[in-house]
Parts: C-alpha cells; structure tokens; sequence
C-alpha cells in the first residue's frame, strides 16, 4: 500500500510529512541544472549550497517564487526527486497527495501545484490553504465556530488569515515575505556600506541578528563582500538596529495586511481573537521581537507557534488523519 503523504511546498523549503511517519524530508527548494544539456544535477540541500558559487554552465534556481510554480518542468522534477527519494510508492499504488498552496493563487496556479504532484508519481491530490494548514499545525482548533487569526510568513508569500468552522473567513496574501527581506538587507548592505552581498550572506545577517523590534544597536555581525569601490573583498560590521530598519518598509506592508483582515472580520470573530491571540507561524516568525511588532501595531495579542517552520507540514499530518477519520465513518 502507497502512504499518504502531506506536502508543504514552499518558496523557500520543502518539507513532507508521510502518514504514520512525521515529518521525513526537510530540503531548500532548489535544483542546479547543466544550463548546456538541461540536465538536473542536484536538488535539495546540495543544490542550496551551490546557489551563487555555480561556473557559467551551471544554474542553481528556485522553480518556485512567490509561493507559485515560476518553472513548471523544474517544479515537477524537484517534486518527483524528493517523492522517489521517500520510498512511500505501494507495488500498485500511488500515495494520495495533500500539497498547500497560498490563499490568493488563481485557479490556473492551482492546476500547475496539482498537475505537478500527479506527475510526479501523486495518486489522488488535494490542495489546501496554507493559512489554514498552518493554523492547525500550530495547534489551534479551527473547526469550532470561534476566530482563530493566523500570520504565516514564508520565504515568498506571506499568509493572513482569519478562519472559523474549519474554513477561511477572511484573508490577505502578499507576495512578499522572507525572499524579499534577504533583498532589503543586501540593498540596505550596499547604500550604507557600498558592500555587494550575495543571498546566502543576506541571510545570514537576518538569521543571526535579524530584530524587528527596539533591536540592539550593539548586537553586530562582521560580514565580507565585494567592495563597490575598490572591487576587492572587503568586511564590514552590521548591527541589528540597522537590519531593523532594512526590514522596517516589508514588515509594514504585513502589518497593514493584518489590519485590512481586522478591519473586514465581522464583530464576534475579532472578539474570539482577541481573546485567543493571533498564532504566528512560517520562518519569519523567528524574526526576533516580531510577537512584539505585531501586537503594538494590532492591539491584540500575539502568540509564536512552537514550530513556526514546520507548521504546515505538521498540519498536513493532522488534516490527512482528519480526511481518513472522515473516510472510516
Ligand atoms: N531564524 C529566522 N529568522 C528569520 N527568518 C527565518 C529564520 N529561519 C528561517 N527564516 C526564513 O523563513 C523563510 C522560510 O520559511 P518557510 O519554510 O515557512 O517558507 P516556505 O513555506 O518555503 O515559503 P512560502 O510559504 O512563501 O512558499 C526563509 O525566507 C528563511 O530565510
């Protein structure tokens, strides 16, 4: 018999959840591929490693950009690479699929996600909404009738949304998220200190002193590019007050997504949430002090969700359990 297997496929990562067995694969969404032959040479984690170090002939790329399928073939490829790798096939069966997909994507968007994960080796596909998915992973019980508000911040897309009977009630979706703060800070990098940084370095700064709120001036990191001027390898010093201010313009644009949800939930949803919190989740909720952002801006209180980075994949195990219950009974 073929597992079913729950699939958060993400901007920035890939992450699975196969039925009975947690979570198994947890790889950057990445492929290199021979730009001569078009070959595939690694995906995954060794891909990652390649990004920005490739000669002329190889290309490290990411299929998926702002939480959509920008390359179809390479999607179906990476897909069909991380599911052979699982061993989960039956000797006649294919394992059903559920695979998450942002709330604003369009209907064409959505057959691409589907079509890629029959193809590569899906039975049965299922899509669902990754706030939703999300929200469960984080341990909120969304099928109640009562408001349970979500922030989900990825590498490309960042999801808000409120949700009540086990539906989507009102949402934002911009495509904005941890992507676009690695550029902030490599353009924040360049004015300030007429550094050139690549991505991998950019995200290190944000992952190291990356603070959003009241950060601490005399928390730095040394980091090395190519200087503007000279053209020579150079080093230079960030704090995290100046990673605060790269990442001011992106975190507010969230905010103000946050708000326009709150401003059209009806009455007695804002008041559940008000009491319950709003669950942050994605890896931009690691950002340091963003709870804290949030909650100052909003006026509700704001809670991390324990994983914020496997969240939709937990959720997928619970929703996949959920659908078999139902199928039981
Ligand atoms: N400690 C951290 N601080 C800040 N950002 C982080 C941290 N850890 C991971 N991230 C960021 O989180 C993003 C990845 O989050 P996640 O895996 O939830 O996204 P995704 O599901 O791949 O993307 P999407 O939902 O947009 O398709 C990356 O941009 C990464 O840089």
């Amino acid at each position: 018999m073929a597992k079913d297997i729950g699939i958060d496929l993400g901007t920035a990562n890939v992450l699975i959840n196969v039925k009975g067995k947690g979570i198994v694969l947890n790889e950057p969404s990445v492929v290199a591929i021979d730009t001569q032959t078009k070959k595939v040479l690694a995906v995954g984690s060794e891909a990652y490693s390649m990004v920005g170090r490739t000669p002329g002939n190889i290309h490290a790329v990411r299929p998926l950009k702002d939480g959509v399928i920008a390359d179809f073939d390479i999607t179906e490829e990476m897909l069909a690479y991380f599911i052979n790798k699982l061993n989960v096939k039956g000797f006649l069966s294919k394992p059903n699929i559920l695979i998450c997909c942002p709330t604003n994507i369009t209907s064409i968007e959505q057959k691409a996600i589907i079509e890629a994960a029959e193809k590569s080796g899906g039975g049965k596909v299922f899509l669902e909404l990754e706030p939703k998915v999300a929200a469960v992973g984080a341990g909120m019980d969304i099928f109640q009738p009562r408001g349970n508000m979500v922030i989900d911040i990825g590498g490309g897309t960042s999801d808000v949304a409120v949700l009540s009977m086990g539906e989507v009630v009102t949402s934002r979706s911009l495509r904005l998220a941890g992507d676009k703060m690695n550029t902030e800070i490599a353009a924040y990098v360049k004015k300030k200190h007429g550094l050139l940084i690549g991505e991998h370095s950019a995200e290190t700064i944000k992952l190291t002193i990356g603070n959003v709120w009241h950060a601490d001036a005399s928390e730095t990191l040394e980091i090395r590019g190519r200087d503007m001027v000279t053209g020579l390898p150079q080093s230079v010093t960030i704090a995290a007050d100046e990673v605060e201010s790269a990442l001011h313009d992106t975190m507010m644009e969230i905010v103000a997504a946050a708000k326009e949800v709150l401003e059209v939930t009806p009455p007695e949803l804002s008041a559940d949430i008000i009491d319950r919190g709003i669950m942050l989740t994605g890896g931009g909720a690691l950002l340091r002090n963003i709870a804290n952002l949030f909650a100052e801006h909003l006026k509700v209180p704001v809670v991390l969700a324990e994983n914020p980075l496997d969240a939709v994949a937990i959720g997928t195990g619970i929703l996949l359990d959920n659908m078999e219950h139902k199928r039981a009974h």
